[in-house]
């Protein structure tokens, strides 16, 4: 089966390896340039097998690449973790968690037979050469001979992160082909730590071989930012402070931390969403147009942003935590009540900033971030609102205000994917009253595919080395420049979070700091989230 979404995206198809296309320059992670791989195989080892992420995302990720026709012909998954455990186990592990599209269910058993037929099991210790030896051993068995790739993606915590990419690379790196190590959050915890993560990899990893995975970059709505913005000439021109008051960024789950406390309170919602997923956004939207599509351009771009943008101030941010609630007769539980976090952690679960980038197009424009779990609801949107239109003609004298009436453009990212553009319109009929509407590009009405998991389109990437939707190291530097001070001070002066009650719209103080640049959040109208 072809892989539809190579066909229509990029040419020419490289999962066919004897056409794979030459490339111009070294990738540096050892793809020969210019030398299409006959008969090249592509191994991907989730070092971490047995953990939640492998499980949940990685595992299923594959299949669905396998069931689309998007992997290689000839192609190995192995998983590698501590855990004693068999390859039959293994399969049993995966196929548990292995759906097929809705769309596409014919032959949905046969296929994940198919694939788990692939799939192996190596155990070993994460700091051990010896075991990633016996590993390679495995691996070249599978590999034949032929011009043998191998991907690892480190799905452990970050302390073994080392010493799995020494060991990978002295023990298990391909001789003939490429080795690349997709790297998962949490890159560090602040500047200083995600620079000695970075020289650390270094010692044995170039920087084409890393593949720093932010999950969010890879969601359709966030890749479709860019083609809405440079594609359509309704846009790009309003792209700026001259038209744009402000630019939201929201993310809220509907659950708390539930079994991940632990990992939690080491990192606080600053560092697990808006340091990552929610910047990257903000980098992507604010960028200048890069000069072409390749990576390196894109990613100068956003690392220009990243550099333009001032460090977040403490008067600039608010930060919550949930408690629990009783609600309908069921008890929700605060923060602190699991067991995996200290009774007294100040640990945020929400956060609202206001950043600036300060160059020429964004001069003046806050982008207001705001993250948190166990709020109302859950979402994931980016809300774009105009200023009013000079000398309205309209202002206030047809029941509405429209210099509150503003337009505002809306990408909501999850769930219910859609674009729609708030517009006033006359309301049919022979008097003259206005109506607040929307122009609705509502995905599940217009596309009768489902949407891909942002996992899928990132582990595509990564096996035809397309880092453009991959974290470049002075990408993350920068990054970190903008949080590191904040979260130093939070954390020094012990600052307490605004209590919120679990599953309610989070702490008032976001309000406040939304007032305080003349700005409303557009996503606390609950009658735009029901589907249209
Ligand atoms: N789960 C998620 O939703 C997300 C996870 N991530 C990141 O992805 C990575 C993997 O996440 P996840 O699967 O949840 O992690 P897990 O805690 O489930 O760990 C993965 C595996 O690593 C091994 N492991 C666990 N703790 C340790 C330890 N202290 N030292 C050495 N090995 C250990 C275990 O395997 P064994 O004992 O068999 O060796 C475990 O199965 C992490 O870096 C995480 O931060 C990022 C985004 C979301
Ligand atoms: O990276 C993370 O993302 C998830 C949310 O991802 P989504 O794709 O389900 O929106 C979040 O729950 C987790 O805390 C964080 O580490």
């Amino acid at each position: 089966m072809a892989c539809a979404v190579l066909e229509a995206k990029r040419v020419p198809i490289p999962s066919i390896p004897s056409i794979e296309a030459p490339k111009e320059v070294s990738s540096g992670d050892g793809a020969i340039p210019g030398v299409p791989e006959q008969g090249s195989t592509v191994s991907i080892t989730v070092v971490g097998a047995s953990g939640d992420l492998a499980k949940k995302k990685i595992f299923p990720a594959l299949f669905a690449l396998f069931y689309e026709g998007c992997l290689p012909q000839h192609f190995t998954i192995f998983g590698y973790a501590r855990s004693k455990m068999s390859d039959a186990e293994l399969r049993a592990m995966i196929s548990a968690t292995l759906t097929c599209r809705i769309d596409k269910r014919e032959n949905c058993s046969e296929k994940i037979s198919q694939f788990l037929k692939r799939c192996f099991y190596q155990s070993g210790q994460y700091n051990s050469e010896d075991n990633f030896s016996e590993l390679d051993k495995k691996l070249k068995d599978h590999e034949g001979g032929k011009v043998a790739n191998r991907m690892f993606y480190l799905s452990v915590p970050p302390n073994v992160f080392i010493d799995v990419a020494r060991c990978a690379s002295r023990s298990a790196s391909s001789s003939k082909g490429w080795t690349r190590v997709i790297v998962e959050k949490p890159f560090g915890r602040d500047s200083e730590s995600s620079g000695e993560l970075t020289s650390g990899l270094k010692e044995f990893l170039t920087e084409e071989q890393i593949y720093r995975i932010d999950h969010y970059l890879g969601k359709e709505l966030v890749e479709n930012l860019s083609i809405l913005r440079f594609s359509n000439l309704v846009f790009e021109p309003l792209w700026s402070r001259q038209y744009i008051r402000n630019v939201q960024l929201i993310f809220s789950e509907d659950f708390g931390t539930e079994g991940r406390g632990g990992y939690f309170d080491n990192y606080g919602i600053i560092r697990d969403i808006m340091q990552n997923h929610l910047l990257q956004i903000l980098a992507l939207f604010a960028m200048e147009p890069p000069v072409s599509l390749d990576a390196e351009d894109i990613r100068n771009e956003k690392v220009k942003v990243l550099r333009s943008m001032r460090k977040l101030q403490l008067e600039d941010v608010v930060v919550g935590q949930y408690k629990s609630h009783i609600k309908g007769g069921v008890h929700y539980p605060g923060y602190t009540d699991d067991k995996t976090v200290p009774n007294n952690s100040l640990t945020p679960t929400f956060a609202a900033a206001a950043l600036f980038v300060d160059n020429a197009r964004w001069d003046g424009v806050p982008f207001l971030m705001k993250a948190g779990k166990a709020l109302h609801n859950k979402l994931a949107e980016i809300r774009v609102q105009f200023r009013h239109v000079p000398g309205n003609l309209y202002k206030r004298s047809f029941g509405m205000d429209l210099d509150q009436a503003t337009n505002e453009l809306v990408i909501r990212v999850q769930p219910d994917e859609a674009v729609y553009l708030k517009i006033n319109n006359k309301v049919p009929g022979l008097g003259m009253r206005l109506d607040r509407s929307n122009l609705n590009l509502l995905y599940s009405d217009r596309y009768s595919r489902e949407i891909p998991d942002a996992y899928e389109r990132l582990l595509l990437d990564a096996i035809e080395g397309e880092r453009r939707l991959f974290i470049r190291s002075d990408e993350l530097d920068a990054a970190w420049a903008i949080f590191t001070p904040l979260l130093k001070e939070l954390e020094e002066r012990k600052i307490s979070p605004e209590l919120y009650p679990y599953g309610s719209r989070g702490p008032v103080g976001a309000h406040y700091l939304a007032a305080k640049y003349n700005v409303r959040w557009g996503d606390m109208s609950s009658s735009e989230h029901s589907k249209s």
